[in-house]
C-alpha cells in the first residue's frame, strides 16, 4: 500500500540546510580548474568595474577641470579598450559556467538514476511514479541557476562589495559610513523573510510533485478514464491540485518579494544618508564633485551586488528544497542489498526451499505464515487460491525482492541472503501479468532478457515460444519498432514476446503469473504451445489461472491466508474435495 499516495504531501528527513548546501557545492570542486580560470576572469572583470568611476573622477576632477582634450581622448580610448576586454571576459565567463553546472546537472542526475535502479520494490510501493519523476526532472532543474550563480554571483560580488568599501573608506570615511549605516536593517530583514519563506517553498515543491505524479498517473490510465467517463472527476481532482500548486507559490513568492524591497529601502535610505552628510561636508570641507561622482557610483556599485547577492540568496532559499528532496533519494538504502560477504550464485539445479517463512509488507499485517515446501529441480507448481491469500509475495520472495522476516528460502541449499543477488536473479525469468514491452524493436525487447544474445538466439527463442510467425508477418519483422509499453500489438502478441523475451534468458526457475485477460482461440492455444515451451525442463512457479496450466503442473499448491492449506498433484486434490476441488468447481466447471 502507497505510504506516499498522488495527493499526499511527500514525506521528508529534516537535515540542515548548510549540510544540504555544502554538499551540493561539492559537486563543483570536481571542476576546480575551471572554477579557478572563472574567478581569475572574474577579478580581471570586477577590478575594469572598480576602475570606471576612478577614471570618470579623473576624467571630471583632472582632464575637463583642466580642458585638457587630448588627455580626456586618451583616457576615452583607454577606457573603450578596456571594456571590450571586459565584455569578452563576460562572455567566456558565461560559458563556463553554462557548463559547469550543466556538468554538474548530469552528474546528479546519472546518479540518482543509477541509485533509483538499485532500490527496492518497497521503495517503489511507496512512491508514485510521477513523484520520483518529479526529482529527477524538476527538482534538479531547479538547482540549475543555484550551482552557476554560486560561482558567478556569490564570488564577484562579495569580491566587489569589499572592494568598494575598501576604496569607499580610503576616499572618506565618513561618507562611507554614511552610506552604509543601513546596512544592518538590510540584514535583518533578510533573516526574517528567509526563515518563513524557506517552509513555504517545501511545500511548494511537495505541491508540485503531487500535480506531477496526479498527472503521470492519469495520462497512463487514460484508457480506464475514457472508458468508465471519469473524465470530469479527474478534471475535478486535477483542478484542485492546480489549485493547492497555485496557493502554495503565491504564498512563497509573496514573502519572497519582500527581498527586494528591503534591500531597495536600504539601498535608497543609505544613499540619502550619504548626501545628507556629503552636502554637510561639501559645505565645510575637502569633498569635490569628481569624488561625489564617483561616490555615487561606488554606492550602487555597492548595493547592486548586495541586490544580487540577496537574488542568490533569495534563490538559494527558493530552490535549496530541490536539493533537499534529491538528497532524500540518493540516502535512500535500498532494503535489499547484498550482505558484505556474499558469494555468486553457481550454476544451478532449480531446488526451491521455504524453510518456515513468515513475511509481511508492513507492522500491520501478516501475509504469509510459517510457510514451508521444497521444490524438486524441473518441477512445475501451480499456484491457486483466492485473491490476496500471498501467491505473488510467495514468488517475489523467491526472487528476493522482499527480505523474509522470519525463516529462510534457500535455492540448491543457498540461502537467497547469502548470494549475490546478480547472480541470484539471472538464474530466474519471472513473467508478471503485466507483459511490459520498451519502445524499441522487437528484436531489442526480446535482448532484454540476456543483453548479449546473438540474433539467432533470438530468432530460437521467439520460434520455441510461437512468436516468430507473427513477427514475421510484420512489415519490418524483428526490425519493426513497438509503441511505448507494445500498445499496438494484441495482448496474445504482448505475452508470446514477453515469452521470447523470457526464453533467451534460459532462466533455471521459471516465475509465471498467467495472464487473466482472454483471448482469441488461435491465439490462446499458441500462447498455452508457448507457456509449455518455458516450463520445460525448468523449476517454475506458475499463479495459474489456466485450466490447462493446473492440470498439466506436478503439483498445485492451494494458498489461502498466507498458508499452504492443500498441496499435491491435480487430481489427489481434486478427489480430496477441499479447497481446490470448491475453487474448481467455482472457476472451471463450465468449461
Ligand atoms: N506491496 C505491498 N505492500 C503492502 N501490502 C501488500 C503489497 N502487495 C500485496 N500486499 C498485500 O499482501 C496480501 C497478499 O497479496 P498477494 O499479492 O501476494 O496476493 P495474491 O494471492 O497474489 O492475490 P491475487 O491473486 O489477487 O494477485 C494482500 O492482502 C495484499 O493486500
Amino acid at each position: 500500500m502507497s505510504v506516499n499516495a498522488t495527493k499526499e504531501d511527500e514525506l521528508l528527513r529534516s537535515v540542515k540546510k548548510r549540510n544540504t548546501l555544502m554538499r551540493l557545492f561539492r559537486y563543483l570542486l570536481t571542476y576546480k580548474l575551471v572554477i579557478v580560470a572563472v574567478i581569475f576572469i572574474m577579478i580581471i572583470t570586477v577590478s575594469i568595474s572598480i576602475l570606471n568611476p576612478l577614471i570618470i573622477r579623473r576624467a571630471v576632477d583632472v582632464h575637463i577641470a583642466k580642458r585638457d582634450m587630448n588627455g580626456l581622448l586618451i583616457l576615452g580610448g583607454f577606457t573603450l579598450c578596456l571594456n571590450i576586454i571586459f565584455v569578452l571576459l563576460v562572455k567566456l565567463r558565461m560559458y563556463l559556467m553554462a557548463k559547469i553546472s550543466n556538468d554538474v546537472l548530469l552528474t546528479i542526475r546519472q546518479e540518482l538514476y543509477t541509485h533509483i535502479q538499485k532500490l527496492s520494490f518497497s521503495f517503489f510501493d511507496s512512491r508514485p511514479t510521477g513523484k520520483i519523476l518529479a526529482r529527477i526532472i524538476g527538482d534538479v532543474n531547479s538547482l540549475k541557476d543555484v550551482l552557476s550563480n554560486s560561482v558567478t554571483t556569490l564570488i564577484p560580488d562579495f569580491i566587489t562589495i569589499c572592494a568598494v568599501v575598501v576604496i569607499m573608506l580610503i576616499m572618506n570615511w565618513k561618507l562611507a559610513l554614511a552610506a552604509l549605516a543601513t546596512l544592518p536593517l538590510m540584514l535583518f530583514g533578510l533573516w526574517y523573510i528567509q526563515t518563513r519563506s524557506h517552509i513555504r517553498w517545501q511545500v511548494h515543491r511537495k505541491k508540485s510533485s503531487n500535480l506531477n505524479a496526479f498527472i503521470h498517473e492519469d495520462l497512463s490510465g487514460m484508457r480506464i478514464i475514457q472508458s468508465f467517463t471519469a473524465e470530469d472527476e479527474t478534471e475535478e481532482s486535477f483542478d484542485h491540485l492546480l489549485k493547492e500548486h497555485r496557493d502554495s507559490f503565491i504564498h512563497a513568492i509573496v514573502l519572497n518579494d519582500g527581498f527586494f524591497s528591503v534591500v531597495d529601502i536600504s539601498w535608497g535610505l543609505g544613499t540619502i544618508a550619504m548626501y545628507y552628510v556629503a552636502v554637510k561636508l561639501l559645505g565645510i570641507t575637502d569633498a569635490n564633485v569628481g569624488t561625489l561622482i564617483a561616490f555615487g557610483m561606488f554606492i550602487g556599485m555597492f548595493w547592486h551586488p548586495i541586490m544580487n547577492l540577496s537574488n542568490f540568496y533569495n534563490q538559494l532559499i527558493t530552490n535549496i528544497t530541490g536539493a533537499e528532496r534529491i538528497f532524500d533519494i540518493l540516502d535512500t538504502k535500498p532494503d535489499i542489498a547484498d550482505a558484505g560477504d556474499v558469494i555468486d550464485l553457481p550454476q544451478i539445479k532449480g531446488e526451491v526451499r521455504f524453510d518456515h517463512v513468515s513475511f509481511a509488507y508492513d507492522e500491520d499485517t501478516q501475509v504469509l505464515n510459517d510457510v514451508s515446501f521444497k521444490v524438486k529441480p524441473g518441477e512445475t507448481i501451480a499456484l491457486v487460491g483466492p485473491t490476496g491469500a500471498g501467491k505473488t509475495t510467495i514468488v517475489n520472495l523467491i526472487s528476493r525482492f522482499y527480505d523474509v522476516q522470519e525463516g529462510h528460502i534457500y535455492i540448491d541449499g543457498y540461502d537467497v541472503k547469502d548470494v549475490s543477488i546478480e547472480s541470484l536473479r539471472n538464474q530466474m525469468g519471472i513473467m508478471t501479468q503485466d507483459n511490459f514491452l520498451f519502445s524499441g524493436t522487437i528484436k531489442e525487447n526480446i535482448r532484454y532478457g540476456k543483453l548479449d544474445a546473438t540474433d539467432e538466439e533470438i530468432i530460437a527463442a521467439a520460434k520455441a515460444v510461437n512468436a516468430h510467425d507473427f513477427i514475421m508477418k510484420m512489415e519490418k519483422g524483428y526490425d519493426t519498432e513497438l509503441q511505448e509499453r507494445g500498445n499496438g500489438l494484441s495482448i496474445g502478441q504482448r505475452q508470446l514476446l514477453a515469452f521470447a523475451r523470457t526464453m533467451v534468458s534460459m532462466p533455471k526457475i521459471l516465475i509465471l503469473d498467467e495472464a487473466t485477460s482472454s483471448i482469441d482461440t488461435h491465439t490462446e492455444v499458441l500462447v498455452q504451445q508457448g507457456i509449455e515451451a518455458l516450463l520445460k525442463g525448468r523449476t517454475s512457479f506458475v499463479i495459474a489461472h489456466r485450466l490447462s496450466t493446473i492440470r498439466k503442473a506436478d503439483r498445485v499448491f492451494v494458498i489461502d491466508e498466507g498458508k499452504i492449506l492443500e498441496e499435491g498433484s491435480p487430481d489427489e486434490l481434486l478427489a480430496k474435495r477441499g479447497l481446490y476441488y470448491h475453487l474448481y468447481m467455482a472457476q472451471f466447471k463450465n468449461i
